[in-house]
């Protein structure tokens, strides 16, 4: 036997070590540092070596033994069939040569034997045990012979039957299934604990490793895991032996009746060619699954030829794992932008030295936000991990630190807005920094202009989302103030304006001009003043003088107004760029009627007030804010005590109790008559004599 160099003895040991420290920190601490294809492909050196000097294979390498073994902390459970890993194929030729293999141990020809295939799935694989039908234990796969006892974690998961369905089971079965995480559940986990400062995962399959691996089942219950079988490990049943179920494809349809998920995309093919093909075909839509899958698992599907072929070491000889290239792959942060997106959250993206991730050259990835790159810690120069899975926007997940080099520069996040210039606020208690120059900023400024529009805002008729598009596009409108300085004459040259139309909008915005101030208050946009809102401040305040000039503690006064709300108001109107728009609104003649506070009767100090049924001028957070400007209270429902029922069409039950009790009822317009003179400081007066109006008969 040749006795290898002292080098390749060196080799050899420095990546046992460095796999078994992979190993280690990918099975049981869920926190992988290399990438899976820097893994393999270190794996598959050790195995070259050893193949070449078989005198240096070991019992323990890392070749030989799978996983890693279990942690602290939960119960160890011997597997009565172990756990194996799966040997790996990469390309056609590997698959060819697989079937060519399988063919010659079983002396039959290879390309006429059936395979079943399979998605890879990408999670964490368990063992289920069912006596009598009910979920007995399950463990982890471990070290393969010794697995974690996690039972009342897996018995959290809603896609583990405790007992199986239907009239006839096994007195056994042991069932093995990947546990994994759909990417929508794992997007949406990962936000919430960036928001609340929780675990945040690299991929779903750590997320899936480390939330079954919890030592409190509360925990686990609340991870959004799902549990796929996809193979019986054990049957003991009367009657029901190899002849009634000889396949694996069988087995797994009967899971299947006992109440298990199993693969939709599972399928039998013939030969090494039907494997190629269904492994293209996967591989075209991986993307759109919606969960990760690292490549298919073939199995030999006759059972009884799976015996006949039994094991290697470490995995079985009648199954194969094709591997699709890896979703995660290394390389260099050259720089970092900020984006401004059509909200005026500001996200940093990572400018990457391109890479090829999952077959789709990257070149961004999304940084989240400033805490995101806290939590990372990455550098400018940094070697960073990117995933790119599914339509998920690829992400920077990990920086490899030992790789920084002596150059590597700070993140330094802006202060104003890149595409505007505005101030950038962060409101505590937010993630996301903001641009501030809601009215003023491009890159919002779509957003704005269809708000300021809108029904509840100015109500700007017929000016809709496709004519926001093209005046924005012709760069005719860069602010709402653009909006009225628009003439029927150039309106009327837009595709599918014509005269009569662009005269239309002229008149429209000509009307919208007057507004009240509660309505343009929630034209501006500003982030979190909705209508009700926005009427507070308008009835508190009652100019706009008055609100611009509010400090935060002024403005967290008002009724519903929070010290978030509060911040987006003061920042908003704090905001050169949003005062010089406001002025120019202005001076295009928009006008309201404005109350000074100290000034303001308060005639209805006393009374409730009811609204009920549809009003069509005004909207009933409108209505409320005026009246309660006017110092009555706004209730939910009529009593003796209600001092007068608005009632629109629609009106139901609360017309009928206003009427039984005797209580006065107005409609809409003689609602808007009596605000409109209180507003202006009259007293009310009901027409004095009906008879005045009416012809003498
Ligand atoms: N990044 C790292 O540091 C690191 C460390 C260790 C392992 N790894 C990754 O793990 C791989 C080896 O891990 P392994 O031995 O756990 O897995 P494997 O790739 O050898 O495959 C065996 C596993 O496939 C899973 N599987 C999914 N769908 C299946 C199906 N339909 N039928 C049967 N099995 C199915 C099961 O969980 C099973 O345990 C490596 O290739 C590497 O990608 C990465
Ligand atoms: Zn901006």
């Amino acid at each position: 036997m040749t006795q290898p160099d002292p080098q390749i003895l060196d080799e050899i040991a420095r990546l046992r070590a460095e796999l078994d420290d992979a190993n280690h920190r990918y099975y049981v601490l869920d926190e992988p540092r290399l990438t899976d294809a820097d893994y393999d492909r270190k794996l598959r050196r050790l195995q070259t070596l050893e193949e070449q000097y078989p005198g240096q294979v070991t019992a323990d390498s890392p070749t030989q033994r799978v996983g890693a073994a279990p942690a602290d902390g939960f119960p160890e459970v011997q597997h009565a069939v172990p756990m194996l890993s799966l040997g790996n194929a990469f390309d056609d030729d590997e698959l060819r040569a697989f079937v060519k293999r399988v063919g010659e141990r079983l002396e039959c020809d290879g390309e006429q034997l059936i395979f079943c295939c399979e998605p890879k799935l990408d999670g964490a694989a368990v063992s289920l045990v069912y006596e009598r039908g009910a979920l007995a234990f399950g463990a982890t796969r471990g070290d393969g012979r010794t697995g974690e006892g996690i039972t009342s974690n897996l018995r959290t998961l809603k896609s583990i039957p405790l007992k199986l369905r239907g009239e006839t089971w096994p007195e056994l079965l042991e069932v093995r299934g990947e546990v994994t995480m759909r990417h929508a559940d794992f997007e949406a986990m990962n936000d919430k604990a960036r928001r609340e400062e929780g675990k945040v995962f690299a991929n779903p399959r750590n997320a899936a490793a480390g939330s079954l691996r919890q030592l409190d089942p509360a925990i686990t219950r609340t991870r959004p895991l799902e549990f796929t079988a996809y193979q019986v490990a054990r049957i003991n049943m009367a009657n029901i032996d190899d002849s009634v179920i000889p396949t694996h494809s069988a087995q797994m349809k009967r899971l299947g009746d006992w109440g298990f998920r199993t693969s939709r995309e599972l399928t039998t093919v013939t030969g090494s060619q039907g494997l190629i093909d269904y492994c293209r075909r996967l591989g075209e839509r991986r993307d759109a699954l919606g969960y990760d899958i690292d490549g298919v698992v073939i199995k030999v599907d006759d059972l009884r030829l799976q015996r006949e072929l039994g094991f290697v070491a470490r995995a079985p000889r009648w199954a194969v794992a094709y591997k699709f290239p890896a979703q995660e792959q290394t390389t260099r942060l050259n720089d970092v932008e900020f984006q401004v997106g059509r909200t005026g959250a500001i996200t940093p993206v990572a400018r990457l030295e391109p890479v090829s991730v999952a077959g789709v050259t990257v070149s961004n990835a999304t940084l989240h936000n400033a805490d995101e790159i806290a939590r990372l810690g990455v550098m400018i120069g940094d070697t960073v991990s990117i995933r790119r899975a599914g339509d998920v926007i690829p992400q920077v997940v990990r920086v490899l630190e030992e790789q920084r080099p002596a150059d590597a520069r700070d993140i330094v996040f802006p202060e104003r807005c890149p595409v505007c210039d505005s101030a950038i606020e962060r409101v505590e208690g937010e993630v996301a920094a903001r641009c501030s120059g809601g009215l003023y900023c491009a890159a919002q400024r779509k957003e704005a202009l269809k708000h300021f529009a809108s029904r509840r805002a100015l109500d700007i008729d017929g000016l809709g989302e496709k004519l926001i598009d093209q005046l924005i596009e012709r760069d005719w409108v860069k602010t709402p103030a653009d909006l009225f300085r628009l003439d029927a004459e150039h309106l009327a040259e837009l595709p599918r304006m014509g005269q009569k139309s662009a005269e239309n909008l002229v008149a429209a915005l000509q009307r919208a001009k007057t507004t009240t101030l509660a309505r343009f208050i929630y034209a501006l946009g500003i982030r979190e003043v909705g209508e009700a809102t926005a009427g507070n401040l308008a009835s508190h305040f009652g100019t706009l003088q008055a609100l611009m000039d509010a400090e935060q503690q002024d403005l967290e006064a008002v009724n519903d107004v929070g010290p978030i709300v509060a911040a987006h108001v003061h920042g908003f109107f704090r905001e050169p760029h949003n005062r010089e728009i406001i002025d120019d609104l202005l001076g295009c003649g928009l006008v309201w009627e404005e109350q000074e506070i100290g000034e303001r009767p308060q005639p209805l100090v006393g009374e409730t007030w009811v609204l009920t049924g549809t009003l069509e001028n005004l909207t009933r957070d409108e209505g409320k804010a005026r009246l309660q400007a006017l110092g009555a209270k706004v209730a939910g429902s009529v009593s003796k005590k209600t001092a007068c029922v608005v009632a629109g069409p629609g009106a139901g039950s609360k017309l009928a109790k206003a009427e039984e009790l005797g209580v006065t009822v107005i409609d809409e317009a003689e609602f808007l008559t009596r605000l409109a003179r209180w507003e202006a400081g009259g007293a009310y007066q009901p027409d004095e004599d009906p008879a005045d109006e009416e012809p003498a008969p």
